[in-house]
């Protein structure tokens, strides 16, 4: 199935989902200068719900925070969206080596998703098909001090280290991973990983929250394999940005 590597990797998606050609494709190389100030954005409404969060898996892609959302207790308004979204997992992007891993290129080692889906349709994987089904709150991360705020995700991965390994990881408040200020850029587009669903309204805040090599060097430790297959680690999990075909990037801040 699909992965990062030569004969499974982002070039080849889509010989199985002829979607990766498509005409709203993420991520997109993000030039500041372009994007048009829109006075109309309103700024971001986050609430989450430490109670809501569940488990960290290892899905042999990245590692995801699995959220329950089965109630309004987590979740995203306003900002470019109407109604509310319902937060349901975050998850990272990365590279190998500090200069690249990010997906949406303002560049940087890392990227954070946090994955919400409109609570005007009945489940997530019923949004996940409408083109206002998702919203996606991408943060990226910078080389530079220890972010503490981390230091909890991190300290799971012994826990998570192959493919299919699964923890809980109750408590957990993904508010603490968004940076000081929300001010962001929003334009329309897909899941960067299959099934690239064109459903996506992708948020993505202008400041980064920090990361240390150090702890780099752990979400690297990670492995793409199962126990007992030969080891491959966990890194340049990120799809290269892909073509704009005209659509519009706004700015919520001058
Ligand atoms: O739940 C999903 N989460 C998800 C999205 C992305 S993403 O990079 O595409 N993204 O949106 O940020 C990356 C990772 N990840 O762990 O790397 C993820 O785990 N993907 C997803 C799915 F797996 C399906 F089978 C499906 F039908 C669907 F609608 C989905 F949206
Ligand atoms: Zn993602």
């Amino acid at each position: 199935s699909w992965g990062y590597a030569p004969h499974n990797g982002p070039d080849k998606w889509a010989d199985n989902f002829p979607i990766a050609n498509g005409p709203r494709q993420s991520p997109i190389d993000i030039v500041p200068g372009q994007a048009s100030y829109d006075p109309g954005l309103k700024p971001l409404n986050i609430n989450y719900d430490p109670s809501t969060c569940m488990d960290i898996l290892n899905n042999g892609h990245s590692f995801q925070v699995t959220f329950t959302d089965d109630t309004d207790s987590s979740t995203l308004r306003d900002g470019p969206i109407s109604g509310v979204y319902r937060l349901k997992q975050f998850h990272f992007h990365w590279g190998a080596s500090d200069d690249r891993g990010s997906e949406h290129t303002v560049a940087g080692p890392a990227e954070l998703h946090l994955v919400h889906w409109n609570t005007k349709y009945p489940s997530f994987g019923d949004a996940a098909s409408k083109p206002d089904g998702l919203a996606v709150v991408g943060v990226f991360l910078k080389a530079g001090d220890d972010n503490p705020n981390l230091q909890k995700v991190l300290d799971s991965f012994s826990a998570i280290k192959t493919k299919g390994k699964q923890t809980s990881f109750p408590g957990f408040d993904p508010s603490i991973l968004l940076p000081g200020s929300l001010d962001y850029w929003t334009y329309d587009g897909s899941l960067t990983t299959p099934p690239l669903l064109e459903s996506v309204t992708w948020i993505v805040c202008k400041e980064p929250i920090s990361v240390s090599s150090g702890q780099m060097s752990q979400f690297r430790s990670l492995l793409f394999t199962p126990e007992g297959e030969a080891e491959c680690c966990m890194v340049d999990n990120y799809r290269p940005p892909q073509p704009l075909k005209g659509r519009p990037v706004r700015a919520s801040f001058q």
